[in-house]
């Protein structure tokens, strides 16, 4: 299986522009040519790395999450990775071997791998390869529920988690799910979403989740609002909740997105 990984650089003078980038007041399309080394971010206690980041909360846009993709060159990492004592993480590797400090324990996480991290957790990343390891990071605040108790740590990957065919869709559409639906504990997904040549989301879904989705592999023309975008490996798609999205798969090989969605809570009545 494929997993798109930036890889940096800057594109020579000669290039065309290809104005794909969109922003607009429901989604953000930011395509892969975008991900060059000039708009990366270096990290307070990160070493030997930095970071794509793709999506932070926004006031008036999508407000639950941020998602980088973050770089590690050999012997880099963080002793102390995250600021926010609330937050939870999502982890997938798609580059290298990641090894995650969790409760004194190390794991190591090779490409096509998940970890969950969560909140009020000591945890650390190092690079102990040759080679670097790059990864998405998803960040969100946990919403803790009375009487339910927070989720515990855990690992898996891609090859681990079956795929479960959406209904009715004739094995066009799957899902991998790295945590259950039913599980209230979790108020956010991590999902891949797999679609063979010309399956489709046959309706526009208008939903209150909002969605950070990275093209790990093939092509679709994707619905964003009212707008058809044709998609690759390594774009990203950020939508607001509420944004209508529908795709159609084009590419022989599967078309596969890493998904984010907040899910399992009432909204909020009051406005922060
Ligand atoms: N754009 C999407 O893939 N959306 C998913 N079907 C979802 O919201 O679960």
């Amino acid at each position: 299986m494929g997993y798109h990984t930036p890889t940096g650089g800057l594109a020579p003078q000669t290039t065309p522009l290809r104005r794909r980038a969109r922003f607009s007041e429901s989604y953000a399309f930011i395509p892969a040519e975008c991900f060059s080394d000039i708009v990366t971010s270096y990290l307070p206690h990160w070493h030997k790395s930095r970071a794509w980041i793709m999506a932070r909360p926004m006031s008036g846009f999508a407000e639950t999450f941020a998602q980088y993709i973050v770089e590690v060159a050999p012997n880099g990492g963080s002793p102390a990775p995250e600021p926010d004592p609330n937050a939870q993480a999502g982890i997938f590797v798609t580059q290298g071997t990641l090894t995650i400090i969790y409760s004194g324990q190390r794991h190591q996480i090779g490409v096509g791998g998940y970890v969950y991290i969560p909140p009020e957790a000591q945890w650390q990343v190092e690079n102990t390869t040759t080679m670097p390891v790059t990864f998405h990071w998803i960040r969100k605040r946990y919403l803790p529920v009375s009487g339910i108790a927070k989720p515990e740590f855990f690992t898996t990957s891609d090859a681990q988690t079956p795929a479960q065919d959406m209904p009715d869709c004739a094995g066009l559409w799957a899902t991998t799910r790295f945590v259950d639906p039913d599980d209230m504990r979790h108020d956010m997904h991590v999902n891949i979403v797999s679609f063979q040549q010309g399956g489709c989301i046959p309706f526009e879904e208008t939903h209150v989740m909002e969605h950070g989705l990275y093209v790990l592999q093939g092509r679709a023309r994707y619905l964003l609002n009212q707008d058809w975008i044709d998609v690759e490996p390594g774009d990203f798609m950020w939508l607001r909740a509420f944004c209508p999205q529908a795709c159609v798969a084009t590419s022989t090989e599967p078309f596969r997105y890493l998904l984010y969605k907040d899910v399992n809570r009432h909204p909020a009545l009051a406005l922060a």
